[in-house]
């Protein structure tokens, strides 16, 4: 097929990459498993990139070593806390100030920022108990128990229009707190896009060029919303605030304020069950999506997660940064670039070709009808 390049063998059975069967089957087992507060935290490994992201001060080794550990998290349940970034305390500080102040301020306010639809996604503000995973997927359960505001890029690039942002003019100085961070999500998603890609290349024994996966998700960009969950002090133990899923993504880059995230791993014994997510003061806990899983032919895990509910007199922000999920307003369907699977010498493709556009386009039209309303 023209699409595919000598990486893959291109026998033809391939299959579709498909979302929902994979979450509810993992769900379906960790659900009846163990309570995550009978079991020790997930083994979610530390890993300082500081070496890529200042390269003037890093030795070859060091940039191995991080590759290995990379490709180590990648490849046993996809969830690493990243230090070293590089994302100065103040521009954290000054999102999570802002946001803090936006949703403690009055419903009237707030509905001022109200989402509109925009090509593919949403930006701006979602009342609580809107939106649905669990309809999306076709399960049982509350809606979600957060209120999200949500942003793009601040901006053009080169030239191209992307929609705009909804910024509170109530709130003094919240547009440079949300487009400071943005710029730091977009600069901290190329230099885990070169990770991701030498850790793809090395387990695949592919010779893919540091730039690889960067170039196949041109020109997209990512989606950041931010989640308020309200405090809650009686837990109840059947309910999550946010149901279980896997991002649709290449990865997701992920700040927050306070335990709740969980993730669906398998057990020593090898039963799927809930475990919890450490937070760890000055990290992101970043997590590969489905894209990437599908580009690493199921090398690399998009991990089920969800976000229990945690006893706690205090609300929880949480800011995911959806990596390559707003597309441009004039893409044409004729730019549409597929991805293929990244194979080992003589391994087959699992999936057909991916992409970007095309999944996202299948996951919304799938989900549109029953998650909303
Ligand atoms: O709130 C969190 O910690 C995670 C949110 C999440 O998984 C999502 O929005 O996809
Ligand atoms: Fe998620």
């Amino acid at each position: 097929m023209s699409h595919q390049s000598n990486m893959v063998s291109g026998h033809g059975a391939e299959e579709v990459y498909d979302q929902k069967q994979k979450v509810n089957a993992a769900v379906a087992e960790a659900d009846v498993g163990p309570p995550s507060s009978s079991s020790p935290p997930a083994a979610v490994p530390d890993i300082d990139i500081s070496c890529f992201v200042f390269p003037e001060k890093a030795s070859e080794k060091d940039r191995e070593k991080v590759i290995c550990q990379v490709l180590a998290a990648c490849t046993d349940f996809g969830f690493m806390n990243v230090v070293g970034h590089g994302v100065p305390q103040p521009i954290i500080g000054g999102l999570l100030a802002a946001l803090s102040e936006f949703f403690k301020s009055p419903v009237e306010q707030k509905d001022t920022c109200m989402s509109s639809s925009q090509h593919l996604t949403n930006r701006g503000y979602i009342h609580y108990k809107v939106e649905s995973v669990n309809a999306f997927f076709d399960r049982h359960g509350p809606r979600d128990l957060r209120e999200s505001f949500s942003f793009g890029p601040a901006d053009h690039q080169n030239g191209r229009p992307y929609g705009t942002n909804t910024y509170p003019d109530f709130i003094p100085n919240f547009r440079p707190c949300i487009d400071a961070y943005y710029a730091e999500m977009e600069r901290l998603e190329k230099v885990m896009l070169e990770i991701f890609t030498l850790a793809l290349a090395r387990a695949s024994r592919q010779p893919l060029g540091p730039g690889y996966l960067q170039q196949q998700i041109q020109p997209n960009r990512g989606l950041m919303k931010a989640g308020w969950y309200p405090a809650c002090e009686e837990p109840s133990a059947e309910d999550v605030h946010l149901g279980a899923h896997s991002d649709w993504g290449p990865f997701t880059i992920l700040l927050t304020t306070a335990p709740g995230l969980e993730v669906c791993v398998k057990s020593e014994e090898g039963v799927a069950q809930w475990r919890s997510v450490p937070v760890i003061p000055g990290a992101f806990t970043i997590n590969v999506a489905d894209q990437l899983a599908c580009w690493s032919n199921d090398r690399f895990v998009s991990c089920v997660h969800r976000v229990a509910h945690i006893a706690s007199n205090q609300p929880r922000i949480s800011v995911p940064y959806f990596s390559t999920q707003i597309l441009p307003l004039d893409f044409v369907e004729t730019a549409d670039k597929k991805v293929v699977c990244i194979c080992a010498p003589g391994e087959r493709p699992k999936y057909e070709p991916l992409s970007v556009r095309g999944y996202l386009k299948r996951n919304w039209e799938m989900y549109s009808p029953k998650g909303g309303g």
